[in-house]
């Protein structure tokens, strides 16, 4: 009892307690030893799962809704992770090329890794799989790229740890550069989303890739919307891009800055496909076309916007197919970056070209089309076109694309729609899934 009194009370100078040899003491001290041991090992454990939970391949719940939207699950690295990279990646026809898809799971990024694969070239996804829209269209999305050979490797563009060892384990030749916070509306919600992906995201993708032996050639996704308020039509890649009206736009058209700046500087060769309403199987659930789909078949209404005075709206609507031909194009015709070891060696190529369908049309009409192919009456609320990033109308001037990549849209909205609507039939009504 006296010893189990010093252990509960002692002396504040703990060095100069001399504990008395006896077989109870030795238990005594072997419990104690125990005890400690159990301690300390808890100790350890709390700090192992503290870290694998706030790491970032295993983001805590509670963390800030940037990273929440940034979900990473599976880890990489070792030798079955480098496999499957390099397998997805592996060139399996003469002249091809190997390609990084950033965006991956995403709707074009879909389409793209689709036909680059189907033509031999080696590709490799990359993507985020964030909720901004249903992330199970984009698991969807996965499992079909994953049954035509190509990995996607789960994770953000603004992780450079994880780009520079992509880039260590495949040399890749291009990178078609899709990742981004897409929507024009949703900027007003979620502001920093847009600078995180658009802007952060494409300089960690740039720097890994200036620093990349060899350097790859650079296509990505810009905007028809950087052309903002401007009301010149049919807009070409001359006209003024200095008036976003969304930060959406303000973002890609800082993009298409940083692009200038890393073709200046380190001689990336870079080129930039300014998209115009690109729609489609497999699309965006955040898109007009998409919901309108949804809910005139739920039977609710639809928010048709019309300008000031009975002002039409009108999109160029590109249909998906034509827009990846196009994406192949560029980076068929992109030519080699001029940089090593982070320096430039000489010019580089920098390009934009308007990727649209060359012939607007009205949301009304875009309504009209869908309610034929659903054979359903859309409950149409005409409404004011809202001041939150929306522009009038958009029409894309082609004939640069058409010059020097040979680009020539050949689906009209009405094809395009049915094809899109046979779709959304098979995938949300047979197959049964649930629209968000
Ligand atoms: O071309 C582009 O660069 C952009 O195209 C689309 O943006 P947007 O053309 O606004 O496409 P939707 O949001 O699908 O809108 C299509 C049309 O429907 C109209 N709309 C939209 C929503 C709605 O509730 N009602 C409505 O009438 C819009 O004003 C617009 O004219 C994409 O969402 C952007 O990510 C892309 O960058």
């Amino acid at each position: 009892m006296l010893q189990m009194k010093h252990i509960d009370n002692p002396p504040s100078t703990p060095g100069k307690f001399k504990i008395e040899k006896s077989p109870y003491n030795n238990r005594l001290r072997l419990h104690s030893s125990l005890t400690k041991l159990a301690f300390w090992s808890l100790v350890f454990l709390g700090l192992i799962f503290v870290f694998f939970y706030r790491s970032p391949s295993n983001p805590s719940p509670v963390i800030s809704d940037l990273s929440r939207r940034s979900l990473r699950t599976s880890s990489y690295g070792g030798p079955t992770f480098e496999k499957r990279v390099k397998s997805s990646a592996k060139i399996r026809s003469r002249n091809g090329i190997s390609v990084l898809v950033t965006g991956a799971a995403g709707f074009v990024g879909t389409h793209v890794s689709t036909a680059l694969k189907r033509r031999g070239d080696g590709v490799l996804g990359l993507d985020n799989f964030n909720d901004y829209y249903d992330p199970s269209l984009k698991r969807a999305r996965q499992a079909l790229l994953e049954r035509s050979g190509v990995y996607i490797v789960e994770g953000d563009i603004n992780d450079v740890a994880l780009l520079k060892k992509l880039f260590d384990i495949v040399p890749f030749s291009h990178v078609m550069h899709l990742a981004a916070q897409a929507g024009v509306r949703y900027a007003m919600e979620n502001p920093s989303s847009y600078v995180h992906s658009n802007i952060a995201g494409l300089v960690s993708m740039l720097e890994v890739c200036k620093n990349a032996n060899p350097q790859p050639a650079i296509v990505w996704a810009s905007s028809s919307s950087v052309y903002g308020l401007n009301t010149k039509v049919p807009f070409s890649e001359r006209d003024r891009t200095d008036q976003p009206a969304s930060l959406y736009a303000a973002t890609k058209k800082a993009g298409e800055e940083i692009a200038h700046t890393y073709n200046h500087i380190y001689g990336l060769s870079l080129t930039g496909l300014r998209f115009f309403t690109v729609y489609g199987p497999w699309g965006r659930p955040d898109m007009a076309y998409f919901f309108f789909t949804r809910d005139i078949l739920k039977g609710k209404s639809i928010p048709i916007f019309e300008a000031a005075n009975h002002g039409t709206v009108a999109r160029d609507f590109t249909y998906v197919d034509d827009i990846v031909k196009g994406c192949l194009a560029a980076l068929d015709t992109a030519e080699k970056s001029t940089g090593s070891g982070g320096k430039k060696k000489g010019p580089a190529q920098l390009r934009v070209f308007n990727l649209g369908n060359t012939s607007p049309v009205p949301v009304s009409d875009l309504v009209s089309i869908l309610e034929k192919l659903l054979k359903v009456k859309a409950k149409r609320l005409i409404m004011k076109l809202p001041r939150n990033g929306d522009v009038q109308f958009t029409h894309a001037n082609i004939s640069l694309a058409q010059r020097e990549l040979g680009y020539k849209p050949t689906t009209d909205l009405q094809t395009g729609l049915k094809k899109f609507v046979r779709w959304y039939l098979s995938y949300y009504v047979n197959g049964k899934k649930s629209a968000q």
